[in-house]
């Protein structure tokens, strides 16, 4: 059962407890407090937390009810903010040098399987602070706090692919970017069934929950949603048109007995490019007629030539779907999401197998977190992994010896740990092991983190 996570000051809007003092960063503190979802009057604190992140990722920063409708979406996601301030700096009026949110979500394991995990967020450092460890303080402190409160695994999406490894961090599932040919007739290698119906984006406020819930449950590599897609999926940022809408696209699929079964979002790219194109938002399919029914409704679109995909699963079912799959170009492939194991025994415990087996596992780890020697054995679908050595001398020999880093990319069965083997990351003691390990790991069903976070 996990924990709930001291956030230290507490819901309200004051300084409150003592801030933590770091030993490696001379003349900065460390505050830590959680989003209270009050507008930016009643929370200086968290405006100004998020105005700093919003410079340090370049943005524009929000204003007004803009700047409230994040606060109070933040609020929701119960995110706790970590800050690091001048030493004796009141955070609700001075600016945080560096910032890191954090919040628990469910993590799809496998189908109809899932675990409450540490997503975190917002991680920024001021252009004039970098590289003197503050991401790492703030890592490390808030990495120890998510294990001590009991959440098996922590998760992230990076900016960059060679931050995060250091901390543990493996990625571990994958997406892409695809651009499809629609121009002239399209066809899909089956019918589609159901209906489509085009909908205002704001409808997808009582649907779109509920529907997301359900294709997370069959998609293991995916997390809860934030709040934010509430507002994104229905077109009503304040920051835009003052929450009137801009013209995004919504279209739902119900199937023959008039149930939602899924839906997409969708916005035109203007007359003024080349080729006319829409870029799909969010789609979200419960089934796989919805999905070749939403697709079926892209590539039909009148006048319509192309349509992109910023967040595609990195599969081939999108060519499948087609009947002729040279119409999907892949124009970028990336790490997604990337996982960190804190409490091995918790995490293997919490996904589904397809078959038994046993490996031994060396697992490093230099934040000691998931360190030591596992017997990880899979008998008729539950795992159970025992520490068989920590230090010390050795009783057993490992089968695999591996990081951290690996074992957490490898856990949803999303990457493969022979292929870790033989890109040099994951080191064989017997012959066989690696492969054994993926088989034993291998997903029922692609791995694929539908969100952003
Ligand atoms: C989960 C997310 O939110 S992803 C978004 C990350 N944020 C951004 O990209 C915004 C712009 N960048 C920044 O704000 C900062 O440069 C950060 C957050 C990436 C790094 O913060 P810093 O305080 O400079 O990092 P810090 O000094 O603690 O470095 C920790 C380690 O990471 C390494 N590191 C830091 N930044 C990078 C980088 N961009 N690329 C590769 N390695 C890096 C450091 O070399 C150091 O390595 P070591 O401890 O093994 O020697």
């Amino acid at each position: 059962m996990t924990q709930p996570i001291e956030t230290g000051t507490g819901r309200g809007t004051g300084t409150g407890t003592q801030p933590e003092r770091s030993r490696s960063l001379p003349g900065l503190e460390m505050h830590r407090f959680a989003a209270t979802g009050l507008p930016a009057g009643q929370d200086p604190r968290m405006a100004r937390m998020l105005t700093a992140v919003e410079r340090n990722f370049y943005e524009e920063v929000p204003t007004g009810a803009a700047l409230d409708q994040v606060l109070e979406l933040h609020g929701r996601d119960e995110r706790t903010y970590v800050g690091l301030y001048d030493a004796g700096a009141d955070p609700a009026e001075s600016d945080p040098v560096g910032s890191f949110s954090s919040f628990v979500k469910p993590l799809q394991t496998g189908v109809g399987r899932q675990l409450d995990a540490f997503l975190i967020s917002e991680v920024t450092v001021r252009s004039t602070h970098r590289r003197r460890g503050i991401l790492r303080t703030m890592m490390e402190s808030e990495l120890s706090r998510a294990a001590a409160g009991g959440l098996p695994v922590a998760a992230l999406t990076a900016s960059e692919a060679t931050i995060y490894r250091r901390f543990g961090f493996g990625a571990a599932t994958h997406q892409r970017s695809v651009e499809v040919d629609t121009a002239g007739e399209v066809t899909l290698a089956s019918t589609s069934t159901g209906s489509m119906n085009m909908v205002d984006p704001r409808d997808l406020a009582e649907i779109g929950p509920s529907l997301y819930a359900r294709a997370l449950a069959q998609t293991p590599g995916s997390v809860g949603r934030v709040a934010a897609y509430a507002v994104s999926e229905t077109d009503s940022w304040r920051s835009k048109n003052d929450g009137r809408g801009t013209g995004l696209l919504a279209a739902v699929h119900h199937d023959e007995a008039g149930t939602p079964r899924g839906y997409v979002t969708y916005r035109f790219n203007g007359w003024d490019q080349k080729v006319p194109s829409v870029k799909v938002g969010v789609l979200v399919a419960t089934t796989a007629a919805s999905h070749r029914a939403l697709w079926d409704h892209l590539v039909n679109l009148d006048l319509i030539r192309r349509v992109d995909w910023g967040l595609a699963p990195d599969d081939r079912l999108l060519e499948n779907l087609l009947s002729d799959s040279r119409r999907v170009k892949t124009t970028r492939t990336e790490d997604h999401l990337w996982l960190r194991v804190l409490d091995v025994p918790a995490a293997f415990a919490a996904r589904s197998y397809q078959r038994d087996g046993e490996v031994v596992l060396a697992v490093t780890d230099p934040l000691g977190h998931a360190a030591g020697m596992w017997r990880l054995v899979v008998r008729d679908g539950t795992a159970c992994a025992v520490l068989v050595e920590q230090g010390g001398s050795r009783a057993t020999e490992p089968d695999l010896s591996l990081d951290v880093a690996e074992l957490s990319g490898v856990y949803l069965g999303g990457v493969s740990a022979e292929l870790l083997r033989q890109a040099g990351r994951v080191t064989e003691h017997r012959a066989g092991a690696a492969a054994e390990l993926t088989a034993l790991l291998a997903s029922d069903r692609p791995v694929f983190c539908m969100t952003g976070f």
